[in-house]
């Protein structure tokens, strides 16, 4: 069911400082910020050769990134994505197999302007999963 990796992501305190040290410190391609207030967070996102690294930062006071920087005052890796070929179908299985779909279990289109979800960390070994439908 899951397929590639879609992308890392990492939750940081300075948007601007990681971004210039992943395109100088690391000579990474780094985009330009998007905001996605649809899910509470701007992002930029680093293409390397074999999948991407997504920098999250809050946006907004109800971003979900806000209660994980509490705890992680100088960032961490936030969630991995999978893609999936059929997310109604995954989410469907998933389910049915007793994982946690987050929020209403409605897919929300993510940064890539493709359907998305997510799953609860504690039914994944403390790691949050975001599913992607490509
Ligand atoms: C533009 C979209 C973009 C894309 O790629 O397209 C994105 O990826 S948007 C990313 C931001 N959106 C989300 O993260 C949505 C899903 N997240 C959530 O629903 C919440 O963040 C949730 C439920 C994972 C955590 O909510 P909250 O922080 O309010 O709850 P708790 O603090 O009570 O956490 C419960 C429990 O889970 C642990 N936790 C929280 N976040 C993470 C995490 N990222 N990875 C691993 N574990 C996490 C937290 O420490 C608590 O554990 P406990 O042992 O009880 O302390
Ligand atoms: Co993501």
């Amino acid at each position: 069911m899951i397929g590639r990796l879609n992308h890392v992501a990492i939750a940081v305190p300075d948007l601007e400082a990681a971004s210039a040290q992943y395109r100088t410190m690391l000579g990474a391609d780094v985009g330009p910020p998007q905001d996605e207030p649809d899910h509470g967070v701007t992002v930029v996102f680093i293409t390397l050769p074999n999948t991407k690294i997504e920098l999250l930062y809050p946006l907004g006071a109800g971003s979900p990134i806000h209660g994980f920087l509490a705890k992680n005052p100088a960032g961490g890796i936030h969630h991995i994505c999978y893609e999936v070929d059929d997310l109604l179908a995954a989410r469907d299985h998933l389910l049915a197999e007793g994982a946690r779909v987050l929020g209403d279990g409605a897919p929300k289109i993510g940064a890539h302007g493709k359907p998305v979800l997510f799953l609860h960390p504690k039914d994944f070994n403390g790691c949050l999963i975001e599913l992607e439908q490509v």
